[in-house]
């Protein structure tokens, strides 16, 4: 079945589910995109600090589909938030996958205690009108940080991409994106496989439907608005990963799913409030 799209601020598009590629790294990891892209998803995200922008580039140029029908993405680091080193940061990106434009680059965490990324983001608007990016988003963005770009620069983010996943659903920052036009992308939308994978309600309504709980929760995700970025090297779950628009969870499942959510469900200590990124 064909991935739905979705029209970002800026008037491109991308799939309503993405590839994650953090951890595809090397001869494997273009095997595994490689497979990814033959399985039917179009879009890959990457990111400098993943050190496998050159593994996406060999799996988009093997994969032999045409550059236009792919959405590819990379992220700028905390330690290249200076004006000029984000625009060479950039160019250093594009020149690894060997493409000649990014669908999309992200600042990839906003390191508020640096305080640079007001001049990241100028760089990433630069990198737009030199043709290098054709839309520019962010990840891990809260509305303070937001709104200081919108003041200072007068652009808005195409996406926010955050982490998100039935443990830690972020409602209000799933509203801020969705109130100010911007669309939230969901980061280790499956918990990366943590024991949400097992969780005896997910398992439940997975049962109910005749679908395993990794489509349930992608498919929470899809119903939820926000676009999932799931990563899997295994080529049987990239396929029941992308094939979740074909059945529909009810509202009932959808509040049930709700009540997943935990005080501190973040997998990890990144509050964007405080974490730097290097
Ligand atoms: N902007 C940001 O700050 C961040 C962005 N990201 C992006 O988000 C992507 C996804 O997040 P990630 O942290 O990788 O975590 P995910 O939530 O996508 O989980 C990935 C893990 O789940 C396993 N898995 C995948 N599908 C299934 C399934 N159907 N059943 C059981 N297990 C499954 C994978 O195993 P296996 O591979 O062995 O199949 C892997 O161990 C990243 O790859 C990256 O692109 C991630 C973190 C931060
Ligand atoms: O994977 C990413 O995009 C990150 O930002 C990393 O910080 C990741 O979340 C991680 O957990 C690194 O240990």
């Amino acid at each position: 079945m064909t991935i739905p799209t979705v029209t970002l601020n800026d008037g491109t598009t991308i799939p309503a589910i993405t590839f994650g590629t953090y951890k595809l790294n090397g001869a494997a990891g273009v095997e595994a995109m490689n497979s990814a892209l033959n399985v039917g998803y179009d879009a890959l995200d990457s990111a400098f600090n993943y050190e496998n922008e050159g593994a996406v580039g060999r799996a988009v140029r093997e994969s032999g589909r045409p550059r236009e029908e792919l959405r590819v993405a990379s992220k700028l680091p905390g330690r290249h938030h200076d004006y000029d080193a984000a625009l060479t940061t950039i160019e250093e990106s594009l020149y690894r996958t060997q493409l000649d434009y990014f669908d999309l680059y992200y600042i990839h965490w906003p390191n508020p205690k640096q305080g640079k990324y007001v001049e990241a983001w100028k760089a990433l608007i630069e990198a737009k009108k030199r043709g290098y990016i054709r839309s520019i988003a962010v990840c891990n963005f809260l509305p303070e940080h937001l709104e200081r770009l919108k003041a200072e620069t007068g652009v808005l983010p195409s996406i926010n991409q955050i982490e998100l996943h039935p443990y830690f659903p972020q409602d209000e920052m799933r509203k801020w994106n969705h109130d100010h036009g911007i669309i939230t992308q969901a980061w280790s939308p499956l918990g990366r496989a943590s024991d949400l994978l097992t969780n005896p309600l997910l398992k439940t309504i997975a049962e109910r439907l005749g679908k395993e709980v990794g489509q349930v929760i992608l498919r929470w995700h899809h119903q939820l608005g926000s676009v999932p970025i799931p990563k899997s090297a295994t080529p049987e779950r990239q396929i029941k990963n992308r094939s979740i628009f074909d059945f529909a969870l009810t509202e009932d499942d959808m509040t049930k799913i709700a009540s997943l959510a935990r005080a501190d469900g973040r997998l990890a200590d990144q509050d964007p409030a405080t974490y730097e990124e290097f």
